[in-house]
């Protein structure tokens, strides 16, 4: 599918790493590196606008890489990028380490993953169907 893009980086659109990639990574776009301290958070700018078709929203979500290795997190995970959002994409990093990270211009700072969704209509009821499981949950089908 296409979707509608304004790149104000200087950086190019981002892309998928392979053919079968679910997320495209999201480059932060800076003047100057910026030091996120342990704990601290930032909004970390991408200088991209989109437009996405109603009935999709955009997902801003953790890179594996960097949180196992610096702890280096999206707090809000996953983000998300309503329809009709036409302000700049961010990514809200928190850096949940005891070491201070450095995030330098280019950097790939998380993954964006666009994907479908439903708006739904409440139909008020008085009872749901029954099931197996009930109410249980928060471990109840098992001792782990
Ligand atoms: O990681 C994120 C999350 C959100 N947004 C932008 C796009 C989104 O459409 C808008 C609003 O986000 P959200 O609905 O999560 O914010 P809110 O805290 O509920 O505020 P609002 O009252 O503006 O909806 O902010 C980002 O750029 N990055």
């Amino acid at each position: 599918m296409k979707i509608k893009v304004i790149n104000k980086g200087h950086h190019s659109l981002p892309e998928y790493q392979t053919v079968a990639s679910a997320g495209l990574d999201l480059r932060a776009v800076l003047n100057e590196s910026i030091i996120l301290n342990p704990l601290e958070r930032k909004l970390i700018p991408t200088g991209l606008f989109i437009e996405l078709p109603v009935g999709y929203e955009a997902q801003v979500r953790p890179r594996s890489g960097l949180a196992f290795k610096y702890g280096l997190t999206v707090l809000n995970s996953p983000g998300t990028i309503d329809a009709d959002y036409r302000g700049e994409v961010k990514v809200l990093l928190v850096n949940l380490s005891n070491e201070p990270f450095e995030i330098k211009d280019g950097e790939r700072v998380a993954q964006m993953v666009v994907a479908k969704h439903e708006q739904v209509e409440w139909e008020a009821v008085d009872e749901l169907s029954d099931t197996d499981r009930g109410a249980g949950g928060y471990g109840s089908t098992g001792k782990k």
